[in-house]
């Protein structure tokens, strides 16, 4: 798969340790930064990495902040883009089945490696369902 990654400050630990296994998979992964542990605002990453994925059509694209929170909700302000905030495999799945979300979210100081990359080969094995799913989608993407 192509993926783009980013994060700030307080995700940035979790997104190269993800980047890492996602590139010894043999995934293509852009990064969008932040490249060290210096204060970044999230708001900028979430652009930037939007923009890419717009742009560029990777498969989807990993977002890290503290919590996601906030790295997911500035995501979801551009048009075209469903951004997911996991912290359960089940989730992770259905922001895929459910939701065809292109962005999903982890904190990096409320979620460890393991649970996150777990999230992650969730997200990754699921496919969108269509059916009564796909008019709701549309429903969410024309709120915008
Ligand atoms: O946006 C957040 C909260 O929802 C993220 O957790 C940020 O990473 C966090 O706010 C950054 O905080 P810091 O005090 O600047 O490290």
């Amino acid at each position: 798969m192509r993926i783009v990654v980013g994060s700030d400050h307080g995700g940035f630990e979790l997104k190269e340790e993800l980047k890492k296994r996602l590139m010894d998979q043999g995934h293509e992964v852009l990064d969008v930064g932040c490249h060290d542990k210096n204060m970044v605002d999230y708001p900028m990453i979430a652009v930037d990495l939007c923009k890419v994925l717009l742009a560029q059509g990777q498969d989807f694209g990993l977002l890290c902040c503290g919590t996601g929170i906030g790295i997911s909700i500035a995501a979801n302000k551009v048009k075209g883009i469903r951004a997911a905030l996991c912290t359960d495999c089940y989730s992770a799945r259905m922001a895929k089945e459910h939701n065809n979300a292109n962005v999903i979210a982890f904190g990096g100081r409320t979620v460890g490696i393991e649970h996150a990359w777990a999230m992650v080969q969730a997200y990754m094995a699921a496919e969108f369902q269509h059916g009564i799913h796909e008019p709701r989608v549309k429903m969410i993407d024309e709120i915008q």
